[in-house]
């Protein structure tokens, strides 16, 4: 199988940012959405971010963040990519590209099969897209809540012009057949290595990475 990267998100204490190094993870996400349980302050995730093996892509996730919000983020944190979570729109990521010059991806959320058609208006603009659960209506968070999708919607669509994340719902258990039912080879995780909201869990980043490249 090729190597599948893996990013994992909502990444709060130092020792998170180690199990993600250790454990073989590509992609470290910071969530900057005030209301999650995952949300790190602008300082707390710089210093996280010095923490980082080179190697280690380090992702500000930000839910419908003004330029205000943006500004104080990529000034503090040493960052390779941002992730729009929100309802933003394609020209918003258009405009965040260019006033950051840093790789966009954004997050498009998918319960139906409708929803795929999204993923067209957002891939001329975006550099990467997070093919991730729609929320429920009635979520605190628009995402992060560890809820798959049906992920068959996706067969037959692998290759997409950009580079792309399944999200959603992804644990350990049922990495590999994630990645073998969608041929995605970039996968996203929150809540499916934690112990508690917030908390990753060491030895569930290992089981994650290497279920996920078919290693379990
Ligand atoms: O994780 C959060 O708390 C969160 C809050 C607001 C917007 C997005 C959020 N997470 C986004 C992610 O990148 C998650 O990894 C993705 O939605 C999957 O989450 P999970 O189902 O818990 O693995």
């Amino acid at each position: 199988m090729p190597d599948i990267r893996v990013k994992i998100c909502g990444i709060t204490r130092p020792e998170d940012v180690d199990a993600c190094a250790s454990g073989g993870a590509t992609y470290l996400g910071f969530n900057f959405f005030p209301k999650s349980p995952r949300y790190v302050a602008p300082d707390s995730a710089a210093a996280l971010a010095l923490r980082a093996p080179v190697g280690l892509a380090k992702v500000a996730l930000v839910v419908d963040a003004d330029d205000a919000t943006l500004d104080e983020i990529v000034a503090d944190v040493a960052l390779d990519m941002i992730q729009l979570h929100g309802r933003e729109s394609p020209e918003r990521v258009a405009q965040v590209r260019a006033r950051y010059g840093l790789p966009v991806m954004k997050a498009i959320g998918i319960a139906e099969a409708a929803d795929l058609a999204k993923i067209d208006s957002y891939a001329p603009v975006a550099d990467q897209l997070l093919i991730d659960a729609k929320p429920p209506k009635d979520a605190v968070l628009p995402g992060g809540n560890g809820l798959a999708f049906d992920w068959r919607l996706l067969q037959g669509r692998k290759y997409w012009q950009k580079p792309w994340m399944l999200a959603g719902g992804l644990t350990p258990e049922n990495a590999a057949e994630a990645v073998r039912l969608t041929g995605a080879r970039q996968v996203d995780v929150a809540s499916g290595v934690e112990s508690a909201p917030g908390v990753k869990d060491a030895a569930l980043i290992r089981r994650f990475v290497a279920a996920a490249r078919g290693e379990a």
